[in-house]
């Protein structure tokens, strides 16, 4: 192999640098040509490639967003987009490609790999945290902590008024967002789509809170069960008790990335080109039990979440929290 590509796709997430930095440079350390592809599968499509020097990734460790930029692209979900796709990747002589994104990502790189002869390598880059295969994905952390810092100020105002807090944070169909920052926020209520929630339980945690002599209540909310603002008003009507909703939306999708995120995206930027080195495709880099592993795309996407170990997080939040 001679020649790499990398892109970024669908939403981004903090520390999508730190991936690409990893990716060009151990690339070049090997001896490989690394381009570019802007704006995701999209940008692939249009020829949207340059190509990428040790330097084209200095300074940027530390950055949030991706330098590559991000797209999602109906084009590219048809055999004709694809068709496309592989016509560019043979023009620039890219025989390898590197996916940073979601399981929407991996899924059309996997497609692409089956129809063409082009090898592909996934990096999880999604706060979400939503792909079963791997522990973390790149962003999440990030994305935590931005979410943790707001909870903080929340609780300040809260208490202040003594009010109810609805924070709704994202992660699609997953709550681990809302888990995570719940557990470390003190949260008194987490709602997400995992687990079962019922609306009088609720409200009567938030009275007994109030009993107790609780000056506050903060309830982090997963995104697609509802809306804050509604859950708000529900809750100041039959509790009695005020309550105000925030929204936290795309700011939990920027930022500088922790350190745990940029040691991740680095750890898999490397190995993700050392896949590609070894001549393999469709697979997906990721880290369980804090040791970088890889899988098939087809075996990772079907894998089911470790729900024992998130069970065991929601249950502890709840005797933390009430
Ligand atoms: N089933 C699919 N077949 C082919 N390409 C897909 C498929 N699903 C997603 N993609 C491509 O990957 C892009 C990113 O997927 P999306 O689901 O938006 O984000 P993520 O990768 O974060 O899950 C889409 O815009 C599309 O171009
Ligand atoms: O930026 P958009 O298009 O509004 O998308 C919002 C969605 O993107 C995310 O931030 C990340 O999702 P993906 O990484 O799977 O694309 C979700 O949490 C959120 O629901």
């Amino acid at each position: 192999m001679r020649t790499i590509g990398v892109l970024t796709s669908g939403g981004d997430a903090p520390g999508m640098n730190a991936a690409i930095r990893a990716v060009v440079r151990t690339g070049i350390a090997n001896g490989l040509r690394v381009m570019g592809i802007q704006r995701g599968y999209s940008g692939l499509m249009n020829g949207e490639i340059f190509e990428m020097t040790r330097s084209s990734v200095s300074d940027i460790i530390q950055r949030g967003g991706t330098i590559l930029k991000s797209a999602r692209s109906a084009e590219f979900r048809t055999p004709e987009g694809r068709k496309k796709a592989y016509n560019v990747l043979k023009v620039f002589g890219i025989e390898g490609l590197v996916v940073i994104g979601g399981d929407g990502s991996f899924t059309g790189a996997k497609l692409l790999s089956d129809e063409w002869d082009i090898k592909t390598v996934g990096i999880p880059g999604t706060i979400d945290n939503d792909l079963a295969y791997t522990d973390y994905t790149i962003g999440f952390d990030t994305a935590v902590n931005t979410v943790l810092d707001a909870i903080n100020k929340l609780r300040d105002t809260s208490t202040s008024h003594e009010r109810v807090s609805v924070v709704e944070v994202m992660g699609r169909h997953c709550g681990d967002i809302a888990l995570y920052a719940g557990l470390a926020g003190g949260a008194e209520s987490i709602i997400i789509p995992e687990e079962d929630y019922n609306f009088d339980e609720l409200c009567k945690t938030i009275i007994e809170g109030k009993v107790k002599g609780k000056l506050h209540n903060l309830i982090l909310l997963a995104e697609g069960i509802g809306g804050a603002e509604e859950l708000a008003k529900k809750i100041e009507e039959v509790t009695g008790i005020e309550s105000r909703a925030t929204v936290l939306g795309h700011i939990q999708r920027g930022g500088s990335p922790t350190a745990f995120d940029r040691i991740l995206a680095s750890r898999l930027g490397a190995r993700a080109v050392e896949l590609l080195l070894e001549g393999k495709s469709k697979r997906v880099v990721g880290i369980r039990d804090n040791k970088i592993v890889d899988f098939d795309i087809t075996e990772a996407l079907e894998m089911e979440k470790r729900r024992d170990d998130h069970k065991k997080l929601y249950e502890l939040s709840k005797i933390l929290g009430y």
